[in-house]
């Protein structure tokens, strides 16, 4: 059984088609990579797989579910990385690790967590005063408390040093070893060539390149991963799209 399937999946808002005849799958314990310009259709798409988002046709599959009519399923054995924060100025990382973990029935503990990505001293410090590589690995480390079978890393190192970066592949890589899917979105093709079994590329809603980094750098003219990207989505030649 695959992790993710999508099949055909379409959903317009008004007359963008953010997502136009998408289809993919996710292998259990893959690395998979959703890469395109801003406004591609990476969140979209996401979303539709998460169920917080109606489709327009399509089908997706997650786990076994069916993301729109079992949501409440899917929540106890999906992860996911929020980019903003919506939580009380004053609240504590603890504090905040401790409301997560009530929300689900077998969560990870959080403690070891926050010491695997580089943020257990700031424990007692309000998540307002975080900088934003470290919010950034704390929004990780919630992703990872309901102890997931799949997680989703929205913009994964966005806001990291170079040393943080390296930090975060490594355990992301040890818990891909322990069976973990991970589903991810970078603008960093660095990134995107250590940690991704596959990728598929969007542009404008549509599916470009669907394979291996390999293969997307057999299939252009060029030697290096990031010049085959640009090649595909021919970002250097539109005005109306940033990487
Ligand atoms: N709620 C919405 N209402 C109308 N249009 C939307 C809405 N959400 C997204 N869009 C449009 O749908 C398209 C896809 O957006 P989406 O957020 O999925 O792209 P993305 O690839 O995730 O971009 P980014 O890299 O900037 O996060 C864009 O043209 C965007 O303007």
């Amino acid at each position: 059984m695959k992790t993710i399937r999508i099949d055909a999946l379409c959903k317009a808002y008004g007359s963008t088609q953010a997502v136009n005849n998408v289809s993919l799958s996710v292998e259990r314990g893959e690395v998979f990579g959703l890469l395109g310009a801003n406004g591609a259709g990476k969140s979209t798409t996401i979303e539709c797989v998460l169920g917080t988002k109606r489709f327009d046709s399509g089908s997706i599959s997650i786990l076994g579910m069916n993301p729109q009519t079992e949501r409440k399923e899917l929540f106890e054995r999906v992860g996911v990385q929020f980019q903003e924060s919506s939580y009380q100025d004053k609240i504590t990382v603890a504090e905040l690790c401790e409301v997560t973990q009530a929300l689900y029935k077998y969560p990870l503990d959080y403690t070891g967590l926050l010491k695997q990505f580089g943020i257990s001293d700031k424990y007692k410090s309000q998540v307002s005063e975080l900088s934003g590589g470290q919010k950034q690995r704390l929004f990780i480390v919630l992703a990872l408390i309901p102890n997931p079978d799949v997680v989703f890393l929205d913009e994964l190192t966005t806001g990291l040093d170079v040393r943080a970066r390296r930090d975060v592949w490594k355990c992301l890589s040890n818990l891909k070893r322990k069976g973990l899917t991970i589903f991810l979105t970078s603008h960093f093709m660095d990134e995107i060539e250590a940690l991704c079994d596959r990728i598929c590329i969007l542009k404008k809603g549509t599916s470009i390149f669907y394979g291996t980094v390999q293969e997307a750098i057999a299939g252009s003219p060029f030697e290096k991963f990031e010049e085959a990207y640009l090649w595909y989505t021919n970002e250097e030649e539109d005005d109306n799209e940033s990487i």
